[in-house]
């Protein structure tokens, strides 16, 4: 079936009414063209880059930010993880796609008990002022669920999201971590549960996209190849 943007009902109806079209997610086939490209440890080492657009992860320490990435990359250990929270200690951006990339995604430090005041602020600098930045996908680990920390960041990116114009510079996307590590008689109550605190806190962010990068094969990756696709389209 053919749907016609300028049909008067179409047209009033708006484009958004539209079926949803789907972006290919062809930019994730050559995982072995995934690079690091740079990091920043402090506000001025931000690098520019090409003005192609980018996503950030962010999440308590140790929610799986990182083997969250490698898994969407496909890759291994492009990015470094650890056992131990803090792992991660500046911006990573790493850049997708063949030469001369298509997107770029940004790893970061985390929040909590285990994150640091400086890393805070990079990020926060980082959020404010990136022009090309789409999206910012916010970590849940599943078998930790939410915290006080979670809720205020939750609300303080929520506090970013509509500009003094009313414009949207970025939108926030949840995702649970770790979904393995939940009894599978209790998975339907955890997630019910945390999807309810992140509306809670935050009724702009998108709902959760449940994930594990731990099972074999990997849950929940390609929904958020898709969705980095979807938002990154140009
Ligand atoms: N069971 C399970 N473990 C996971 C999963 N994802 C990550 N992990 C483990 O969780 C630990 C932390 O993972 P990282 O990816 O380093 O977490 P991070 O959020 O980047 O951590 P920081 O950089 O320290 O903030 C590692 O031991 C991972 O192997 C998952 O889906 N399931
Ligand atoms: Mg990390």
């Amino acid at each position: 079936m053919r749907f016609f943007a300028h049909h008067p009902v179409i047209r009033c109806l708006g484009a958004h009414n539209l079926p949803r079209r789907l972006y290919s997610t062809s930019v994730f086939d050559h995982p072995n063209a995934a690079q690091f490209l740079a990091a920043a440890g402090s506000t001025e080492s931000i690098p520019k880059l090409y003005g192609l657009p980018e996503i950030v992860v962010t999440g308590r320490a140790n929610c799986g930010k990182s083997t969250l990435l490698n898994a969407v990359l496909g890759r291994k250990t492009l990015l470094r993880t650890s056992k131990k929270a803090g792992r991660t200690r500046e911006l990573n951006f790493y850049g997708v796609g063949l030469e001369p990339g298509k997107l770029v995604v940004v790893d970061a430090p985390g929040y909590g008990e285990r994150g640091r005041a400086e890393w805070g602020k990079i990020f926060d600098h980082y959020v404010q002022t990136r022009k090309q930045l789409r999206r910012v996908y916010i970590l849940f680990n599943a078998k930790n669920m939410m915290n006080a920390a979670d809720t205020q960041m939750l609300q303080h990116l929520s506090s970013f999201l509509i500009s003094d114009r009313g414009q949207q510079p970025f939108t926030l996307q949840s995702v649970i971590t770790k979904a393995d590590t939940v009894p599978p008689e209790k998975v339907d109550e955890v997630i019910s549960s945390m999807r309810k605190q992140i509306w809670e806190a935050a009724p702009l962010c998108l709902p959760p996209v449940i994930t594990s990068a731990a099972m074999s094969p990997p849950f929940g990756i390609d929904k958020i190849r898709q969705n980095i696709a979807d938002v990154c389209r140009r």
